[in-house]
């Protein structure tokens, strides 16, 4: 069979394609995601309880749906990136990029030697669908989008060069992070933090690579389509389910907790 084609690689065509955040850790859930016409996933292995295997699971149960998944390593770990690679990640998203060194090193990582070092799993891995794509090794890289998130002052000081590396398919601007690290706590809308988004975004664009950035606030996300992101994680599924929680039991009981949409991250 053919090198299955990567959807989200295939997306990326100057149109915005929004997303949302599947951090339930289970199959079940990312596959009602799935039917609900997000143009992508991120099953997150970073901050939800994901391991391997329940990445596997999810990644098999959204595969019969047009939404697109990109999987968050937790770290920037060989072996991990190594795994996530073999159980069928076409899209990866590594968080905390702070420096082109990084960004080459992931770039490697995720290559087979001679460009890169990445270990051979062959016909026992989901990526060569069992050996039933022959030319695996030599086409792999073809298919993969590899994203740099940038979170931090380091990051977007040096945001250029993440940019720019070659290998580095696309940038996301992680904004909780990057407010709480430049002492704007939980202000991703402050204007410096503004600004630095702005300057994220030109950097990875003057690269010609593709941009992304969360934004649960309807306001935020629609603010940054206009300014030219390319994928917007416009919702994170346990917010969504909690928000509709509290907004239904509000309408029978006066003294419910009051539901929030825009305490998001
Ligand atoms: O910094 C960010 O923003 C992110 O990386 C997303 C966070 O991990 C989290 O807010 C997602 O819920």
């Amino acid at each position: 069979m053919e090198l299955p084609v990567n959807p989200f690689k295939a997306s990326l065509n100057g149109t915005t394609r929004y997303g949302c955040w599947a951090g339930f850790g289970t199959a079940y859930a990312a596959e009602i995601l799935a039917t609900t016409g997000f143009d992508w996933l991120l099953i997150d292995g970073e901050h939800a309880p994901n391991p391997v295997p329940s990445i596997l699971a999810q990644l098999q149960a959204v595969a019969a749906y047009s939404s697109a998944p990109v999987v968050r390593a937790v770290n920037h770990d060989p072996a991990l990136i190594k795994q996530l690679l073999d159980i069928g990640t076409q899209t990866l998203m590594i968080p905390m990029v702070d420096t082109a060194e990084q960004a080459e090193a992931l770039v490697r990582a995720t290559r087979f030697p001679p460009h890169g070092f990445r270990g051979v799993g062959g016909g026992l891995t989901r990526a060569t669908r069992w050996d039933a794509v022959p030319d695996y090794i030599q086409t792999a890289h073809q298919e993969l989008t590899l994203i740099a998130q940038v979170e931090s002052r380091q990051a977007i000081d040096n945001v250029e060069a993440i940019a720019a590396t070659d290998g580095i398919d696309a940038v996301f601007v992680g904004p909780a992070d990057l407010s709480t690290g430049v002492g704007h706590v939980g202000n991703p809308g402050h204007e410096d933090v503004q600004a630095m988004i702005r300057h994220a975004l030109k950097a990875t664009k003057d690269a010609g690579k593709a941009a992304g950035i969360l934004a649960p606030a309807e306001e935020d996300a629609k603010r940054y389509a206009e300014w030219g992101f390319d994928f917007i994680a416009v919702g994170i599924d346990i917010s969504l389910l909690r928000q509709a929680a509290m907004q239904t039991i509000a309408r029978y009981k006066a003294d419910a907790p009051q539901a929030n949409s825009s305490r998001t991250y």
